[in-house]
């Protein structure tokens, strides 16, 4: 019989949650069952106030704690629970911040407080299915035999070894408008979860540093032309380069929303119309301000057989990153586009607020 493999078991346990069911996470001698806040129905609150193992808890990120106010400590996750039991009209206050700019419940009488391992990688798992960080817990109830059991420790270690297990499954020739002589490489973790692509322009010189572009995904950047960020001209603009240089590596990474999902990323845009900046947006969801982690880019890289690069950013936490995981950056080479209307603000935001160089 195949040895159960990690990566499987969360990618189902994601499956699970994204269609509202209930999730058992467990580590050593304890368990919890978890349902994602934002796929909760009444039936499902019902059923786990009637649970016999113990009372319900919402968990949420101490980022939406602390912009809530109802936790100023800098616990890294809150556990959220009302001696009378929490109804759904709090539960989603609590979870998402837009359902707190349309009803204001009484959130009097909660009562915060640590949350362990277990809830932790719960948090974990919501993010990693690009739902909103918050789930409904039941500490100690045991797994009903159809609900989908996944190790803590197996949540919490899916970000890498996915990362470490991408391969190259595909490739072809696409000649792109501003670079035809180009190549689109597909990236597939052993999972069969997320995909990453690499565009390469040119024929790369393994022995001179690359120039490479990270570019997450903006599904309303690049693909509609949406004008609240500068992502479509960044992208183009990369791939011109480096035809005009003579070659390149975009890297096309499945990151959208700088990690929290184009949903979230549509949700933090609607914070934004109500007042707040790109970052606080995130923290209003309970995301930091960036979720992304750039090990598949060093892992796809290095399968590409790159190593020492010029990279196109203005962002210094990819240049750190890339250097963490043995990737050296020669060169930083400033990327930017001149400012419209629309994302003037977002733009010297990045700049204060994330440190942003130009
Ligand atoms: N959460 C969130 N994501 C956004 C917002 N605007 C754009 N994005 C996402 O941000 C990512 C774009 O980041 P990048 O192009 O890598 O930009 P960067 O981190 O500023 O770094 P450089 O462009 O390399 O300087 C894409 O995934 C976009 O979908 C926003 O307001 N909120
Ligand atoms: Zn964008």
């Amino acid at each position: 019989m195949a040895i159960p493999d990690p990566l499987v078991h969360v990618d189902r346990a994601i499956s699970e949650l994204r269609r509202g069911a209930a999730v058992s996470v467990i580590g050593e001698k304890k368990h919890l069952l978890m349902v994602a806040a934002e796929a909760l129905t009444p039936e499902q609150l019902e059923m786990l106030g009637n649970y016999q193992a113990g009372e319900a808890a919402l968990v949420i990120t101490g980022t939406r704690a602390n912009v809530l106010g109802i936790d100023k400590t800098d616990r890294a996750v809150s556990m959220v629970s009302h001696p009378q039991g929490l109804t759904l009209d709090v539960i989603e206050c609590l979870a998402n911040p837009l359902a707190a700019l349309m009803n204001h419940p009484s959130l009097d009488g909660l009562v915060v407080s640590d949350a362990g391992d277990l809830a932790q990688a719960a948090i974990t798992l919501c993010k990693l299915s690009r739902l909103l960080p918050a789930a409904l817990i039941i500490e100690g109830a045991q797994a009903a035999p159809d609900t989908l059991v996944v190790e803590a420790s197996e949540i919490q270690s899916y970000i890498s070894n996915a990362a470490e297990s991408l391969m190259q499954v595909s490739e072809a020739q696409v000649p792109l408008e501003n670079a035809e002589n180009a190549r689109v490489v597909a990236f597939r973790p052993r999972d069969g979860g997320i995909e990453h692509l690499a565009i390469v322009v040119g024929d790369i010189d393994p022995a001179e540093p690359i120039l490479v572009r990270l570019h997450s995904e903006c599904f309303t950047g690049d693909l509609v032309g949406s004008l609240r960020c500068d992502c479509g001209n960044q992208l183009r603009g990369a791939i011109t380069e480096m035809s005009r240089v003579g070659s390149g590596i975009l890297l096309y990474l499945a990151q959208e929303g700088r990690g929290i999902g184009l949903v979230n990323k549509l949700r933090a845009y609607q914070l934004q119309d109500a007042g707040f900046d790109t970052v606080d947006a995130n923290l209003q969801l309970g995301f930091d301000a960036d979720e992304r982690n750039y090990l598949p880019a060093a892992q796809m890289l290095r399968k590409l057989g790159v190593h020492r690069i010029k990279l196109l950013t203005n962002n210094p936490l990819k240049v750190a990153a890339l250097a963490r995981h043995d990737i050296e950056v020669v060169e930083r080479i400033s990327h930017t586009y001149p400012a419209n209307k629309h994302n003037e603000e977002y733009l010297q935001t990045k700049a204060i607020k994330s440190g942003h160089l130009f």
